[in-house]
């Protein structure tokens, strides 16, 4: 008789059982962040210092959970933020997490730096919606080459990383002296012929690179990065869709403040012209009913889906999504609410 092994019940002892049975070089890669990790700690900080304050008798039925973004409809307003390397939690890599994903109804964001190619990774789970998350590369023909497979794999929109004009410096990474992938694995998306390229993070990129993707295509963009409320208006003029508040989960700037205590000010700059998301720390339900009441339309997680990948493939990477739409629909219940929408900011407090 076979036995499907346990997986771990909480999302803590998700990281612990992914830390037991990763490399630590990779496991550090994955929990790191820049310089002292100031930033990586503020993220899930902050949701803790901020109450829940439900309203009670509102008779509001079995709450609803799907959103509508630029993209598609999400099933959860819960996303998979895009993360690198996916096969060095599990060999089945970015297509077993884009399972995962459609097994949730939810939308992954496709990391550029993925170790299976886009089209592979539509063609494991045909029903995912994905998005594809893109460095804009100075060599703009090569920028359109990959933007026409995302395309081509029918990726619903583009999410362009606008925080990375430079690498963040992780000294976690430094320490375990990790700068490549192991012998077998790449990031196929970089693919150029025979060769496959470095990404390059460039200072040279701005607004006009924005321009001239898009004109190269009809994809939503949404721009993933944007801390400052002072970057919203030329986002939106530029003809970003959507904004997503991300500091990049502690990895490149250290000491930039928590998503969470930015997004009120950049929901207010966008003034309901865009929709906002936000990630950076998003572990629990609660956590998510927190930043939809600050108006974030979604939220996305990062290292919790790593965790699930590596602690139980495919099957852990769905059950830490699973959890989380369970969390979310339970946190909206006992808030009162019938959907997403009918949270608002005097349903959270600030504790300190
Ligand atoms: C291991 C790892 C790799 C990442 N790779 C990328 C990437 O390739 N592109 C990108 O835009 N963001 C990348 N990110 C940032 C995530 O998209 C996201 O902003 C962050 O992980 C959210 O924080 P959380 O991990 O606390 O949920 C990466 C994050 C991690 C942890
Ligand atoms: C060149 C891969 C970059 C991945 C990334 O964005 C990260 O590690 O945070």
């Amino acid at each position: 008789m076979s036995t499907v092994p346990r997986l771990p019940a909480t999302p803590r002892e998700f990281e612990e059982e992914a830390r037991a049975r990763l490399d630590p070089a990779h496991y550090d890669y994955f929990a790191g962040g820049a310089g002292d990790e100031v930033t990586l700690r503020a993220n899930e900080a902050a949701f803790r210092r901020l109450a829940l304050l439900p309203r009670v008798l509102r008779g509001a039925g079995e709450p609803r959970t799907e959103v509508a973004l630029p993209g598609g409809r999400a099933g959860m307003p819960v996303l998979v933020a895009p993360t690198a390397f996916h096969r060095l939690a599990d060999p089945e890599g970015e297509r077993a997490t884009a399972r995962a994903a459609a097994a949730n109804e939810t939308i992954m964001m496709v990391s550029m730096a993925g170790t299976v190619g886009v089209e592979d990774v539509a063609a494991a789970a045909p029903e995912a919606v994905l998005w594809f998350q893109l460095y804009i590369q100075p060599d703009m023909p090569f920028t359109e080459t990959v933007v026409r497979r995302a395309e081509a794999a029918g990726c619903a929109a583009l999410v362009v990383t606008v925080d990375s004009p430079a690498r963040g410096v992780r000294e976690r990474e430094l320490a375990h002296g990790f700068h490549d992938l192991p012998d077998g694995l790449c990031c196929e998306n970089l693919r150029d012929g025979a060769a496959v390229r470095p990404i390059v993070m460039s200072p040279d990129i701005g607004w006009e690179h924005i321009d001239r993707l898009r004109r190269m295509t009809d994809l939503p963009i949404v721009l993933k990065g944007i801390m400052n409320p002072a970057d919203v208006r030329p986002a939106i003029e530029h003809g970003a869709a959507a904004l997503l508040v991300s500091n990049h989960g502690g990895r490149q700037l250290d000491t930039l403040p928590a998503t969470l205590d930015m997004l009120p000010p950049v929901v207010a700059a966008a003034d309901g012209a865009v929709p906002v998301l936000l990630d950076g720390g998003v572990r629990r339900g609660t956590d998510v009913v927190k930043a939809l009441a600050l108006g974030a339309a979604a939220v996305a997680v990062g290292r919790p889906v790593l965790w699930g990948l590596a602690a139980g493939g495919e099957r852990g990477a769905a059950r830490v999504l699973a959890m989380l739409r369970a969390e979310v629909r339970e946190a909206l219940a006992l808030c009162g609410c019938a959907s997403p929408a009918d949270l608002d900011p005097s349903m959270v407090r600030r504790t300190c």
